[in-house]
């Protein structure tokens, strides 16, 4: 049925959650570099509220850590589609691949600098 005729139903938007479930156990089970960003994460967060950063500091720590993860998220999504339809090694695979891992390290490496930049005085004030 065309989408826009289907009616409104609550069960099956909850049921979208199912879904959504399934792309988590998938990330976790292949993906090894997801597993590291999910752990930093947690220990990010654990650090935050260990050293009671401000609301800002925790709104940039916050929106880093979704923006990484979901970017992790579309690169194994393109990653399934290019060895769906490319098994074989091809030119264009390689750079469609190298792009998506690109964008996943940049917001990587900037949020590692956020984070120097949040927890280094902190830690500093902590430990000394
Ligand atoms: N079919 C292919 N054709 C050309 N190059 C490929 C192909 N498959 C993989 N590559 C190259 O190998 C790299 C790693 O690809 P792979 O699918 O193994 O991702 P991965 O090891 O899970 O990487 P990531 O750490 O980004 O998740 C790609 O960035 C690309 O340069």
């Amino acid at each position: 049925m065309e989408k826009s005729k289907k009616k409104f139903s609550i069960k099956e938007r909850l049921l979208t959650f199912k879904h959504v479930f399934c792309g988590f156990k998938v990330l976790w089970a292949e993906e090894h570099n997801a597993r590291i960003h999910i752990i930093v994460s947690v220990i990010v967060v654990i650090l935050g509220a260990l050293l009671d950063i401000s609301l800002t500091e925790w709104l940039i720590v916050l929106v880093l850590i979704g923006l990484v993860l979901s970017l992790e998220i579309i690169n194994t999504s393109i990653e399934n589609i290019c060895d769906y339809i490319s098994p074989e090694w091809h030119m264009i695979i390689k750079k469609i691949k190298d792009l998506a891992a690109a964008a996943v390290f940049l917001a990587a490496m900037i949020s590692v600098v956020c984070r120097i930049i949040i927890f280094l005085p902190k830690l500093c004030d902590f430990f000394i």
